[in-house]
């Protein structure tokens, strides 16, 4: 029996979203979103249009990009899909299916082939989605970030060699260099290019680009174009870029803190951090439930971490731990202090923890909601046992980060956003387009 063409199978809990973007003209967004529970599940909309016009697998003028982010904490899948409906018209972003593994490769640093074997199961997922005669024409990429970075030259590279050749016995298209650690510049610039396109700032004539915040386990990144002369003359070199997109030139302003993700922040704050021979040894802080001890694994080391049993605990010795770990370590740009950023990955998920935002909707927050939370969480640590026993330390560094780190002010505005229209806020996508411009594919 042949398969309906709008028959699409998964092998996890796959989602799958469709917006469509054109390019350069306005936003016109048609989008739904339908989550797969078992393989071989039936699109929506399978019986509603005949074979010949299934609206995904019919199409001749769909193509696909399947891009990985290899994180700190976790693999994640995208796997996006454009339409080109004339020869002469841009093609739109028509909807992207995402899916993630925990742990992150660095977790598998003494395993490389059980890492691969992650990817393995992921890109799985692109079989079933891409339709057979896309998938030479189909590239696939990964790209790995800070986890990655913290490992010996050696252990990364042999987690990569088992990617690759995961890849190439895959029927994709393989380009050169499809499996690297991505340099943090790009993972600023990428994430502004995703956020701006998928909000409209790269389109139309008067672009207000919107400035991005991105808190990883291991590294965080900032990213805004500069709108002033002085920024341009007070930064470091390398803190300003230049990037081509879209038929423009961005001159940005981004950096990446190798070291300053969350869950980085946790070991410096411990004292952990690039700590050889752990084994054993215990780490205290004031930002821990006073009666906590226990075990965590990152980046493949054991730690072993507790409560100030005898000394003090809540938000000011917290803050006065972490403060240790951002003070004078970044370049605040004057620029900044006044303007509003785009904030996601861990600003996001720690802002749904302590219901701040709507998982679902995300929202706006001022910096000093952080440092409100932080002290509630702190100064009352017993009552948020349920939650992650870090959830203290986390909302004190990321006050500490917004202020002291990259000096923000209380009021500044952050617009806390997981996805739009249905496509995630991940670097991911500007590095599929750049793909896509690379490979001459289009754009
Ligand atoms: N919005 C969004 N957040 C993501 C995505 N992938 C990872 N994250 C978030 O990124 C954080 C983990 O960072 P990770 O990428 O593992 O670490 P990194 O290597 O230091 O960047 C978590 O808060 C995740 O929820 C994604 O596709 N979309
Ligand atoms: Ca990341």
């Amino acid at each position: 029996m042949t398969a309906h063409p709008c028959l699409t199978s998964s092998s996890g809990s796959g989602r799958m979203a469709s917006s469509r973007l054109p390019i350069l003209l306005a936003l016109v967004f048609s989008s739904f979103s339908f989550v797969h529970s078992h393989s071989n599940r039936v699109m929506w909309f399978q019986d509603l249009f005949p074979p010949n016009v299934c609206p995904i697998n019919a199409k001749a003028n769909t193509f696909y990009g399947i891009m990985f982010d290899a994180g700190s904490t976790g693999t994640r899948i995208h796997i996006y899909t454009f339409v080109q409906k004339s020869p002469e018209s841009l093609p739109e972003l028509e909807g992207e299916i995402f899916e993630s593994v925990k742990p992150g490769l660095s977790a598998y640093a003494d395993q490389p082939e059980k890492g691969a074997e992650t990817v393995k199961k992921l890109l799985d997922m692109a079989i079933d989605a891409v339709p057979p005669h896309l998938w030479k024409k189909t590239p696939v990429v990964l790209k790995a970030t800070a986890g990655l970075r913290l490992l010996s030259e050696e252990k990364a590279q042999a987690l990569l060699l088992e990617v690759k050749e995961v890849f190439e016995e895959s029927p994709f298209l393989v380009p050169e260099d499809s499996v690297s650690i991505m340099d943090g510049s790009y993972e600023g610039i990428l994430a502004w290019i995703t956020v701006n396109f998928l909000t409209g700032q790269l389109s139309g004539q008067n672009q207000h680009t919107v400035g991005t915040l991105d808190l990883g386990g291991a590294s965080t990144q900032i990213t805004f174009l500069p709108r002033f002369e002085e920024t341009l003359k007070e930064s470091p070199g390398d803190f300003l870029t230049s990037f081509e997109m879209f038929n423009s030139t961005y001159k940005l302003y981004t950096h990446s803190y190798l070291g300053f993700g969350l869950k980085a922040a946790r070991l410096a704050t411990l004292g952990a951090l690039n700590m050889e021979a752990v084994d054993g040894q215990m780490f205290r802080s004031s930002c821990l439930p006073k009666q906590l001890e226990a075990e965590w694994h990152f980046g493949g080391v054991k730690y072993r971490y507790g409560g100030n049993k005898e000394g003090e605990t809540g938000f000011k010795p917290c803050y006065l731990e972490v403060l240790k770990v951002v003070k004078g370590k970044l370049h605040q740009p004057d620029e900044i202090r006044g303007s509003s950023f785009y904030a996601f990955s861990y600003y996001y998920d720690r802002a749904v923890d302590t219901n701040l935002i709507d998982y679902e909707q995300g929202g706006v927050l001022e910096v000093r909601d952080f440092e409100r939370k932080a002290k509630e969480v702190c100064d009352n640590m017993e009552r948020y046992n349920s939650a992650s026993p870090f959830l203290c330390m986390d909302l004190t560094y990321i006050t500490a980060l917004l202020k002291e780190g990259f000096g923000f002010r209380d009021n500044t505005l952050l617009q806390l956003t997981k996805k739009v229209n249905n496509i995630e806020t991940s670097w991911t996508l500007g590095a599929t387009f750049h793909l896509l411009q690379s490979l001459g594919i289009t754009y």
